[in-house]
């Protein structure tokens, strides 16, 4: 073996004992004492180190969704969009590019049952010849609220009151009472949902408006869809119970034992374009995270398909220290302005160096599977094997230099300071629409959840009036039943 190359590894494991520096170790079993019976010896290097070891081997969890489960594959093109996007890995059908994909819940911690009402985080990283592009995605196409300020306060609500630490609707309640662009992502939260089957049968969004930008320079805003080939399934409130009761990992056991027996899940992946110069046509923000693009307007355009047919080999390696974020993109595929976006571009990265330190794009997991190069240095855990002479750029001892241009959405932007609410509210008619678009029994279990949430005797009078009359603005007739059922007059 050459010492050089040497990566630690389970494919270079001695097979006896050692510390972590190499060092025989001839006894696993008893600590070093004075006598067989005397105090322990502070010269018991390996017991030191051992227990060390162990009392570090928890990492922060994820902020937020901390419980989830990875799996890897491959993504495949299967239609041409080179019309649309300059992007390498997107260049020709049956182009393919390995693929990591986490699933998650997002409210609640690392080892909390899969089975609760809550969305589900549908991460990927695609490992493409020019970088890694993530898109960091959600099970619902729309989020709770529209601007990145809000975020922090959205998730304290959800969180666990901070005094008792259970999770309580009446803070939900309080907090999204001021928000009823909420009530769009309501509408996927309290419909059936909320709880899929497993994380095999559920659809991937990628929620914000992204930009597509061909090799000429034309943008066009774009939505990323992913759909399940099969089907998407929810559990209803007693087989919620039933099987979280029984198993609180059943999403993770399920998605690793079919991969492990050959039934690999797929997905299909789908985009909807628009023209950045279309978009006051429409009666909502194209760029505003409470809103779809209604596909009958902006139909569905087939790009791909992935399908993840490798587990994962170690839950730490390949969960917890992977890092996902929306700044990841590749040429061809570039931001919009959308703001909740904009300040994802930000969080992501200051969240893993804070998680996993500033090295954590060395991680195997992390790192770009192309050669890659620059001049950021050193910190702390940097295990990069660098024997350049000049670590500083220009230099004429170095042939290093910037990468070819690429295209960039060209729009020039101008505007005064201002923290602004977007024009365009209209809260009420998408969630609307999607209400009435359910069959009466669906309808039914969804003013169920709403009954009982506001029923809790926590929410104010006040607080149950605002959301009875945003639930009828958003429905006539489910605002009555609700008021209804909790013996509440409406008051529009
Ligand atoms: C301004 C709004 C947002 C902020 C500040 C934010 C922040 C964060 C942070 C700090 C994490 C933890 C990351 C880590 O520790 O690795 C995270 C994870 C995640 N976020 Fe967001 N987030 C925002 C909005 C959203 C939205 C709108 C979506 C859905 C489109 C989303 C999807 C996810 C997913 C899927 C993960 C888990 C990634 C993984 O599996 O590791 N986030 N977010």
């Amino acid at each position: 073996m050459d010492p050089y190359k040497f990566r630690p590894s389970s494919a270079n494991n001695t097979p006896f004992f050692t510390t972590n520096a190499g060092l025989p170790v001839y006894n696993n079993d008893s600590v070093l004492t004075v006598g067989s019976r005397g105090p322990i010896l502070l010269e018991d290097y390996h017991f030191v180190e051992k227990i060390a070891n162990f009392t570090r081997e928890r990492i922060p969890e994820r902020i937020v969704h901390a419980r989830g489960a990875s799996a890897k594959g491959f993504f495949e093109v299967t239609h041409d969009v080179t019309h649309l996007t300059c992007a390498d890995f997107l260049r020709a059908p049956g182009v393919q590019t390995p693929v990591i994909v986490r699933f998650s819940t997002v409210i609640h911690e690392r080892g909390s049952p899969e089975t609760i009402r809550d969305p589900r985080g549908f991460a990927t990283k695609f490992y493409t010849r020019e970088g890694n592009f993530d898109i960091v995605g959600n099970n619902f196409p729309v989020f709770f609220i529209r601007d990145a300020m809000k975020f922090p306060d959205v998730i304290h609500a959800f969180k666990p009151n901070p005094k008792s630490n259970i999770q309580e609707y009446w803070r939900v309640l309080d907090f999204l009472s001021h928000h009823p662009e909420s009530l769009s992502t309501f509408a996927w939260l309290f419909d059936d949902v909320g709880v899929p089957l497993n994380y095999r049968h559920m659809e991937g969004f990628g929620v914000h408006a992204f930009t597509l930008i061909n090799k000429e320079g034309k943008v066009n805003y774009v939505k990323f869809h992913w759909k399940p080939t099969c089907g998407v399934k929810c559990l209803l409130e007693e087989e919620a119970v039933r099987v979280g009761g029984s198993n609180h990992s059943h999403a993770t056991q399920d998605l690793y034992e079919s991969i492990e027996s050959g039934n690999y899940p797929e997905w299909k992946l789908f985009i909807q374009i628009m023209d950045p110069e279309h978009e006051d046509r429409y009666d909502f923000d194209p760029l505003d995270t409470t809103k779809i693009w209604p596909e009958d307007l902006l139909p569905l355009i087939p790009v791909g398909r992935m399908v993840l047919n490798r587990n994962i080999d170690n839950f730490f390696n390949e969960n917890e220290q992977l890092a996902f974020n929306p700044a990841h993109v590749v040429p061809g595929i570039y931001y919009s302005d959308d703001k909740m976006l904009q300040g994802r571009l930000f969080a992501y990265s200051d969240t893993h160096r804070y998680r996993l330190g500033v090295n954590y794009l060395q991680l195997p997991v992390n790192a770009p599977k192309c050669p890659h190069h620059n001049n950021h240095y050193d910190g702390k855990m940097n295990f990069m094997h660098r024997d350049e002479e000049v670590n500083y750029f220009a230099s004429r001892y170095d042939p290093a230099r910037p990468a070819e241009r690429f295209p960039i959405p060209a729009a020039i932007i101008h505007g005064r300071r201002e923290r602004k609410v977007i024009e365009k509210e209209n809260n009420f008619k998408q969630p609307g629409d999607r209400y009435r678009s359910w069959a009466p029994d669906r309808q039914d279990r969804f003013i169920r959840r709403w009954v009982e949430v506001l029923a809790d005797p926590k929410v104010t009078h006040e607080v149950r009036s605002i959301w009875i009359s945003y639930l009828s603005q958003t429905d006539r007739s489910l605002g009555q039943k609700v008021a209804t059922r909790l013996n509440v007059r409406p008051s529009y």
